[in-house]
C-alpha cells in the first residue's frame, strides 16, 4: 500500500451547518506499508490517525494525493473496480464493534455477507466458510445464530475481526481496535490480532492512543500531529532513538514503561486543524522551536537506522537519553 502527498480537507461544521472554515484533517501524508509488514500509528485525538486509517482502506478520497494498493491506484479505477479490489485485498476493524455489526444479523449472515457480495465460491463453500472464520477468531460454532447483541463486547470484536479477514485480506487496518473494550478483553483481542498477523502473514496497520501498545505490536512506528506525520522510527528504538520532539514527549509520557522515563512536558494545548500553526505545526509546544520553525516544515531527514525519518529542523541529538531532553525542555520553554 502506497500513500503519496495525501491531502484531506474537510469544510468546517459550527451547529450542524458549514462554515467557511477548512479544517486540514490530513496534510501530505507519505506512508508505504510493505506485505507482512505492521505499521503502528501513534498521537493526540484530533492529529489525523483515523482519517489515515479511512484513506489507506478507500472510504475517505483524498482532497490531492494518490492512494495506490498492488500498484494499482484506487482513485484513478471506476467505483465498482475500487470497491472490489479494496474489499478483496484490505480488511477494516472499527473501533466499537456495536455500531460496525448491523444489530438485526446474526452473525453467520454479518460473516457471509462479504462472501455474497464479492460472489465467493458457491452456497456450501460460503457456509464452510463462516465456519472456518469462526473457528479462526475463537468463536463457538453456538454463535452463528446469535445477534451481535447477545455478544459480549469482546466476541462482537472477534466479529468484526472475522468479517475483516474473510475475503483473505493482504492487509487489515484497525482504528484502535481496543478501545471501546473491557480492560479485562483487550490483551485476548490484541493477542488475537497478532496471532492472525503471523498465521495469515497479514499487513497490520494498527492505530491506538495506546503507545506501548503500539510499540509492542509494531515494526514501525508512524507520529503524527496536527495531521501531519512527523516521524518514522523503528519500533523497537522509539523511546530512546526518535529524534523529532513531539515523538519523544509522546513517549516519555507514557505509563508502564520497563525502564520509565523523565516525561518531557507538553505545554499548551494542540492549535486547532482549521489554523494549523505555519511553518512545523508543533513549533508552539516545542522547547526547541526558533523562528526558522515558523517558516517552513522541513521535508524528510533519514536518520542513521534504515526505517528511521523524521520532518525536524533541530531534532533531537541520536541517542541523547530522554532524561537529558526533559530537563533541557523544563528550562527552555517556547
Ligand atoms: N467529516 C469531517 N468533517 C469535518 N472535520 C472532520 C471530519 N472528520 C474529521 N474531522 C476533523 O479532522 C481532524 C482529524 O480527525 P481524526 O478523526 O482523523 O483524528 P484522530 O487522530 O483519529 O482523533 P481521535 O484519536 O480522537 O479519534 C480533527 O480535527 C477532526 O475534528
Amino acid at each position: 500500500m502506497e500513500v503519496r502527498n495525501a491531502h484531506v480537507v474537510h469544510r468546517a461544521r459550527s451547529g450542524g451547518l458549514f462554515t467557511r472554515d477548512r479544517v486540514y484533517a490530513l496534510t501530505g501524508a507519505d506512508l508505504t506499508v510493505a506485505a507482512g509488514e505492521t505499521v503502528g500509528v501513534v498521537g493526540e485525538s484530533g492529529c489525523g490517525k483515523s482519517t489515515l486509517a479511512k484513506v489507506l482502506v478507500g472510504i475517505q478520497r483524498p482532497t490531492s494525493g494518490t492512494v495506490s494498493f498492488r500498484g494499482r491506484e484506487l482513485w484513478a479505477m471506476p467505483a465498482g473496480e475500487r470497491r472490489a479490489a479494496v474489499g478483496a485485498g484490505i480488511g477494516m476493524v472499527f473501533q466499537d464493534p456495536s455500531t460496525a455489526l448491523n444489530r438485526r444479523l446474526p452473525v453467520r449472515r454479518i460473516l457471509r455477507d462479504p462472501l455474497d457480495v464479492h460472489e465467493r465460491g458457491g452456497r456450501g463453500e460460503r457456509e464452510d466458510r463462516v465456519r472456518e472464520l469462526m473457528s479462526l477468531v475463537g468463536l463457538p460454532r453456538a454463535l452463528a445464530d446469535a445477534l451481535p447483541g447477545q455478544l459480549s463486547g469482546g466476541q462482537r470484536q472477534r466479529v468484526a475481526i472475522a468479517r475483516a479477514l474473510a475475503l483473505d485480506p493482504a492487509l487489515v487496518v484497525a482504528d484502535e481496535p481496543t478501545s471501546a473494550l473491557d480492560v479485562s478483553v483487550r490483551a485476548q483481542i490484541l493477542n488475537l490480532l497478532l496471532d492472525l498477523r503471523e498465521r495469515l502473514g497479514l499487513a497490520l496497520v494498527f492505530v491506538s492512543h495506546d503507545i506501548q501498545t503500539v510499540r509492542r505490536m509494531s515494526d514501525r512506528v508512524i507520529t503524527m500531529y496536527l495531521g501531519r506525520i512527523v516521524e518514522e522510527t523503528p519500533a523497537d528504538r522509539v523511546t530512546d532513538a526518535a529524534r523529532h520532539p513531539y515523538t519523544r514527549a509522546l513517549f516519555s509520557a507514557t505509563p508502564g514503561l520497563l525502564d520509565p522515563l523523565d516525561p518531557i512536558p507538553l505545554t499548551g494545548p494542540v492549535p486547532s486543524a482549521t489554523r494549523p500553526p505555519s511553518g512545523c505545526p508543533f513549533r508552539t509546544r516545542c522547547w526547541k522551536a526558533d523562528p526558522v520553525c515558523a517558516e517552513s516544515m522541513p521535508g524528510f531527514s533519514a536518520a542513521s537506522r534504515p526505517g528511521h525519518r523524521y520532518r525536524c529542523h533541530h531534532p533531537v541529538e541520536e541517542d541523547r537519553p530522554t532524561r537529558d531532553l526533559a530537563r533541557q525542555s523544563l528550562l527552555q520553554e517556547p
